[in-house]
């Protein structure tokens, strides 16, 4: 059944402030966000949801000519206060700890952070785990130090983009599958210590299907699939049977993640059918599970 304002009887998202779900939907205005790998693609478009939304939003990208360019265009449609790029390299410290200090400089605080920034390139492997996972925990652990209450933060959201690679097996890319299990692992075991912690930070994982962006043109490419190359057809029939998400409605189930209060720790994923949470057991003895007898 849909849901209906018990204050308002609105079926819609709404801002009583007065119903539990207004009150547990975080409100976006004037709030500071920063997205990795923001230049284009996804990270792109959750710029701009944010930005719709009323935040300010810090890009930070590897890539300072696309970074700058996106820069101006959104100076024109939003104003230059409300966005400020930074070129930094998610796999170096010195790189994205210089970024958030500087975001805080000149915003004040970081309330919203998005690890979004990531490859495929099956052939240097190390490069591939250093981004999309080592930029994932380098990321959630600096911004922590600036958001956690303890630390005189504001407490605030981080969501961490892995992809539905990250919940079962992507056969053409393995390493890729790999860091993307590891990005859920990850984020659900640090949700779990900002509860304990008390940090006032949430943290959720974002899950997309294919999306129609630069990095599934790598998967044309021996460059970046090398010994998997043969097996680039099973991906290709996988969107052809299913199709491919656009970036903006992967972004709208990116600000779900966002907005919601009560989320913590969950994973949603994101397919041409539509999004819905993962529902994982509290304990790892819960999962579906067949006895083996070791007599
Ligand atoms: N496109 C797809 O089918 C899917 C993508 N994803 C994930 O979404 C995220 C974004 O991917 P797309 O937008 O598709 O890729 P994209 O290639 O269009 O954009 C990625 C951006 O990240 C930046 N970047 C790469 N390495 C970086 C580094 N070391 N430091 C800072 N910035 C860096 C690039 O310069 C680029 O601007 C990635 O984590 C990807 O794994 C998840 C599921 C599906
Ligand atoms: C090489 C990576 C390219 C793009 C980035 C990305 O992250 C794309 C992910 C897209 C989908 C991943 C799906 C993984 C699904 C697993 O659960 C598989 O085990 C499912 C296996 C077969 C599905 C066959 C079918 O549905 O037709």
């Amino acid at each position: 059944m849909r849901y209906r304002c018990p204050v308002t009887s609105d079926r819609e998202e709404h801002k009583c402030d007065r119903c539990d779900r207004c009150l547990s939907v975080m409100d976006l205005k004037d709030k500071v966000a920063v997205v990795t790998g923001a230049a284009q693609g996804l990270g792109r478009s959750f710029v701009e949801i944010l930005l719709k939304n009323g935040s300010k939003v810090a890009l930070i990208d590897v890539n300072k000519s696309l970074g700058d360019e996106l820069k101006s265009t959104l100076d024109q449609e939003y104003g230059r206060d409300r966005t400020e790029f930074f070129t930094a390299d998610v796999t170096s410290e010195e790189d994205l700890k210089g970024a958030l200090e500087k975001i805080v400089k000149t915003f004040g605080r970081i309330d919203i952070l998005c690890n979004n920034a990531g490859i495929i390139n099956e052939k240097h492997w190390e490069k591939t785990i250093a981004v999309n996972l080592g930029g994932v925990v380098r990321g959630t652990y600096l911004a922590l130090e600036h958001m956690k209450k303890e630390n005189g933060g504001n407490g605030g959201v981080i969501i961490n983009i892995s992809s539905m690679a990250g919940l079962g097996p992507l056969p053409v890319a393995p390493i890729y599958t790999a860091t993307k299990h590891g990005v859920v692992g990850f984020s659900r075991a640090m949700a779990a210590v900002s509860k304990l912690a008390d940090y006032g930070v949430r943290i959720n994982i974002l899950c997309p299907w294919f999306v129609k962006t630069s990095l599934l043109s790598s998967l044309n490419s021996e460059d970046y699939i090398e010994r998997f190359l043969p097996l680039k057809a099973m991906s290709e029939t996988m969107i052809q049977k299913h199709g491919c998400l656009e970036a903006d409605v992967v972004a709208k189930a990116f600000l779900v993640l966002v907005k919601d209060e009560s989320k913590n720790g969950d994973a949603l994923m994101i397919d041409p059918e539509g999004a819905v949470f993962i529902s994982f057991p509290q304990k790892a003895k819960d999962l579906p599970s067949t006895p083996v007898n070791l007599e």
